[in-house]
């Protein structure tokens, strides 16, 4: 286990087909490739990894709440972000490895709520997260996988799989119906997509497809230019650099848990050829 200057304590995973890099706080994953084959996730130069500050980039947790907590008391998506996670779970096969991590809420009306995450690491990328209710009350949750792509030049990027869902549009509230087949971006975009996937992200930098299985939302973000100025740890141009396609279960989409009650939400990312490849 290594350590950043200011103390955050990280797994580095060195394996002849991949490597990542996965901090304890959060179980943030913030760095993944495969061998010959692009980054796939986006850390900002401008991130400081402060312990207790949220990581901007790679994989954010958002649990148990996405956005603003419903309570009104906590932080904006949830406790998990900046708490430390405890591994459980690490394996290494020739072509993979696994590395499972948990975390428990042990105070406030919560409590009893508890998460697990299972990164599965090969030549493609695939997560795991379990939440379950160990108390003796229903809680409902919500959840996402707050996955931060790069680029190369978000005005050159396209995604394909919103065509005909339905979105609420988080800037307007207005709820509407996809009909573009593929998204291209030139303004601050943040919408919940419901309906399930897949979706293609394709960029100069980086061609994805993501799966995902029990989740039945998507967050689709990019600041763009105000919003950049306002957002801790993110450089002012950074948003041409990256998009945030994210795995949830948020919005309509959140979940009810009864008492002994788990829910599972699992996404995988492979990678598609760069569109400019021969
Ligand atoms: O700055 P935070 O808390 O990491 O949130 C970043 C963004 O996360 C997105 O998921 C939300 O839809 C945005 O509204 C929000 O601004």
């Amino acid at each position: 286990m290594a350590h950043t200057a200011s103390g955050l304590r990280y797994f580095e995973v060195q394996h002849p087909l991949l490597s990542a890099r996965i901090f304890e706080q959060g179980a943030q994953l913030v760095q993944f490739q495969s061998v010959g084959k692009p980054p796939m996730l986006w850390v900002s130069e401008a991130e400081p990894f402060k312990p207790g500050a949220a990581i901007r980039g790679g994989i954010p947790v958002c649990w148990p709440w996405f956005g603003p907590d419903p309570q009104g008391i906590g932080p904006a998506h949830g406790l998990a972000r900046t708490q430390t996670w405890q591994l459980y779970l690490a394996q290494q096969t020739d072509s993979s490895v696994c590395l499972g991590f948990r975390f428990q809420i042990t105070e406030s009306s919560m409590a009893g709520l508890g998460a697990e995450l299972v990164f599965e690491l090969s030549d493609r990328l695939r997560l795991t997260l379990i939440t379950h209710n160990r108390s003796e009350k229903r809680l409902t949750f919500s959840s996402a996988l707050h996955s931060y792509f790069p680029v190369g030049d978000i005005r050159q990027a396209l995604l394909s799989g919103a065509a005909g869902r339905q979105y609420t549009d988080s800037l307007s509230s207005a709820q509407s119906t996809e009909s573009e087949q593929q998204l291209v971006f030139d303004q601050e975009v943040d919408r919940i997509y419901y309906g399930s996937s897949p979706w293609q992200l394709c960029s100069p930098t980086l061609c994805l497809n993501i799966e995902s299985e029990g989740s039945g939302s998507t967050v689709v973000w990019n600041p763009w230019i105000e919003k950049s100025a306002r957002l801790s740890h993110f450089n002012p141009d950074d948003y041409l650099r990256m998009l945030c396609v994210e795995t949830a279960n948020c919005g309509a989409d959140s979940r009810l848990l009864e008492p002994g009650q788990q829910h599972v939400m699992a996404v995988e990312y492979s990678y598609l050829p760069l569109a400019n490849s021969p």
